[in-house]
């Protein structure tokens, strides 16, 4: 639970997503793993990255999550080194790897890479594609891939052949090939995509395990929330070449820094609301409280975020709504739900109570902190 409300005006960046003007060395202590200090990235004239700022901490996984097209790939291929920058710079364990004037070479960064496509070579056997990126094919070298080979739990595949595998193995055998030389960071470019729901799931799972077993720091790509929520420490939202937050995945959820990350994550609403105290704003919903001061005055119109589990089904309130939409989870249902005033809400009830598309129901506002923003 959170300790109180958060109420705040709509802001660009995180505290932790620093503005340009902000950065200085300082900032980024020797146990980042990876900084990103206002990065730019131009295709021809057009800037696709514009002062993107983030740092990762040594043995955490980072992931960018955002809508297609808004820059993701393009910041991992920075990292890479596929791709060149226009300004700023990007520092692994606290050397410079590419700025205006270095730009150290893709096989130097000490960076392993794991793509959509898996990229095995497909005339190599298991094994030699895991010992692919190992300076020599010594003894101590064909160990190693053993080993990752067994971390990944797939040794006994060892001399077959990527078309002999399934997707699943071939991404984990991708993965074992990009730990083999120990590098400080690996990049996952969107690594579940290519694979079935299910599959994504346990495997991006699996995935984050492995990193931690190997305390192998990791960034990660992706538009899935849900894969982004389950693999990663850290997570950057990125909106038209910008990372807008910066943030735990519970700092995003429950602590939006503006109105396009509350509604890109997880479901919402904004009700129009008024700061009615210190501590308190009156919305359609009724009067929510918070302990610790609003930072609106008294008076001040905003908008209130009012997520599904806020909404709690209680047939003695008098505030009664009508339901439009039933989604059925299994243990839960997702409900539509049509306020008086006619703006739309929504709430994730317990499946027993299996209400339909047009009953009327009782509910309240049970919210255990309050996001809002200026109107
Ligand atoms: N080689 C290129 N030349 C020109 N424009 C490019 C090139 N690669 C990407 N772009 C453009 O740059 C923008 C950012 O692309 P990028 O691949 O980084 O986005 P993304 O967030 O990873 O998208 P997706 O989730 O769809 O992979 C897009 O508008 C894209 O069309």
């Amino acid at each position: 639970m959170l300790p109180g409300n958060r109420m705040h005006p709509d802001k660009p960046l995180t505290q932790r997503a620093l503005a340009p003007e902000e950065h200085t060395l300082s900032q980024f202590d020797s146990v980042d793993v990876l900084s990103i200090s206002n990065l730019h990235c131009k295709y021809g004239n057009t800037e696709v990255v514009k002062s993107a700022s983030f740092s990762l901490h040594s043995g955490e996984i980072g992931c960018l999550l955002g809508p297609s097209g808004c820059g993701k790939t393009t910041i991992l291929r920075t990292i890479a080194g596929f791709q060149e920058i226009d300004q700023g710079d990007i520092k692994v364990d606290g050397q410079i790897i590419a700025s205006n004037n270095k730009l150290l070479p893709p096989e130097k960064r000490n960076v392993g890479m794991v793509f959509q496509d898996y990229a095995l070579f497909p005339h190599l056997s298991v094994l030699e594609n895991v010992m692919f990126g190992l300076k020599n094919k010594s003894v101590e070298s064909e160990q190693r891939a053993l080993d990752m080979l067994a971390t990944v739990k797939l040794e006994a595949l060892a001399n077959r052949y990527p078309h002999e595998l399934s997707g699943g193995q071939q991404q984990r055998i991708a993965l074992a090939r990009a730990l083999a030389p120990k590098p400080k960071l690996i990049l996952l470019d969107e690594p579940f995509s290519n694979l079935d729901t299910e599959l994504r799931r346990t495997l991006s799972l699996e995935v984050r395990d492995i990193l931690k077993e190997q305390n192998t720091s990791a960034i990660l790509v992706t538009h899935d929330q849900e894969e982004a929520f389950t693999v990663a420490d850290k997570i950057g939202i990125m909106m038209n070449g910008q990372i807008q937050q910066w943030g735990t995945p519970y700092d995003l959820y429950h602590e939006p820094l503006n109105r396009n990350i509350a509604s890109f994550i997880g479901k919402g609403s904004f009700l129009p609301a008024q700061v009615e105290t210190a501590h308190s704003v009156s919305c359609e919903l009724g009067v929510a409280t918070s302990a610790q001061p609003l930072l609106h005055p008294e008076g001040a119109v905003v908008d209130v975020l009012v997520r599904p589990e806020d909404i709690v089904s209680d047939k003695d309130s008098a505030l009664v709504v009508k339901i439009t939409e039933k989604h059925f989870w299994g243990a839960s249902c997702y409900y539509g739900l049509e306020l008086p005033s006619k703006q739309l809400i929504s709430t994730v009830l317990s499946s027993h109570l299996n209400f339909e598309v047009g009953d009327h129901i009782g509910i309240r506002f049970d919210a255990d902190h309050l996001v809002t923003f200026s109107r």
